[in-house]
């Protein structure tokens, strides 16, 4: 692993499974020695958790829900996670902008090259090299059909304002996730959801061995 640290995100439609499998490669790789920041979006500074409540559960049309997730990453970039990085550590971040592109760009149909511009605007200036577009340097996307997730959430919880939308919209979110998909295959790895969590774990470890992150079964890199 680079001194310039690791950004790994977490994406999929709600319910996909990431919180669920977060924590456990957190303490993989703090396992194998690596300083690790577990972090979401929106959110991880007081400010974008401010911002994350209001995303949630106020009513807002689609440019305020971008003007408020871009203002939370902007907050959590410059405070949180370009620290992190710098001092060498990996930081797992649960949503990014990939989510932008997904939520707002698929799902609400807001225009792709506008979001582009925001995503310039707030992930340049941001670190030591001003220049450098900040993205992750892997996205793990659990894929899983809306109809599974839907189930998977309702036995779990009441619905925040985006749960709540209608199985049409995470038909749209889901096929922006694999647009972005297919336009970044080297950043961005198909992790199929709809597994036990086990299979699903195995997925998100073989990710890292992959690329040397994370020692392979067996002793190996
Ligand atoms: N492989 C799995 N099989 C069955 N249920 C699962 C699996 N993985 C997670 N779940 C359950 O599905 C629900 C949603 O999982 P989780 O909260 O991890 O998803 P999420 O992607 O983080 O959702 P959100 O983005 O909405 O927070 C939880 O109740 C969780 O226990
Ligand atoms: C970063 C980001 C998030 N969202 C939406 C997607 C989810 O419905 C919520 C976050 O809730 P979670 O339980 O933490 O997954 O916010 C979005 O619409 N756009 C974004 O950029």
């Amino acid at each position: 692993m680079s001194a310039a640290g690791l950004f790994i995100t977490f994406e999929g439609i709600d319910g996909a499974g990431k919180s669920s499998h977060i924590q456990a490669l957190a303490q993989a790789l703090q396992d194998a020695g690596s300083r690790v920041l577990l972090t979401r979006e929106p959110g991880g500074t007081p400010l974008a958790e401010k911002l994350r409540e209001l995303l949630l559960h106020e009513g807002m049309d689609a440019l305020t829900e971008i003007l408020v997730v871009f203002a939370a990453r902007r907050d959590h970039l410059r405070c949180v996670i370009e620290p992190a990085l710098a001092r060498g550590e990996v930081v797992l971040c649960d949503r990014f902008t990939d989510a932008s592109f997904a939520y707002q760009g698929a799902g609400r149909g807001f225009d792709l090259q506008t979001l582009a511009l925001m995503e310039r605007l707030v992930q340049t200036g941001a670190g030591a090299d001003a220049q450098r577009l900040r993205e992750p340097d892997l996205t793990l996307w659990f894929d899983l059909p809306p109809a599974v997730a839907a189930q998977r959430l309702q036995a779990a919880r009441s619905p925040d304002r985006f749960e709540a939308e209608p199985a049409a919209f995470f038909e749209r979110v889901a096929a922006g996730y694999a647009a972005r998909a297919t336009q970044a295959p080297q950043r961005i790895v198909r992790i199929d959801a709809d597994q036990e969590r086990a299979q699903v774990a195995a997925q998100v470890r073989a990710a890292l061995q992959a690329r040397g992150w994370l020692a392979a079964p067996g002793g190996g890199a």
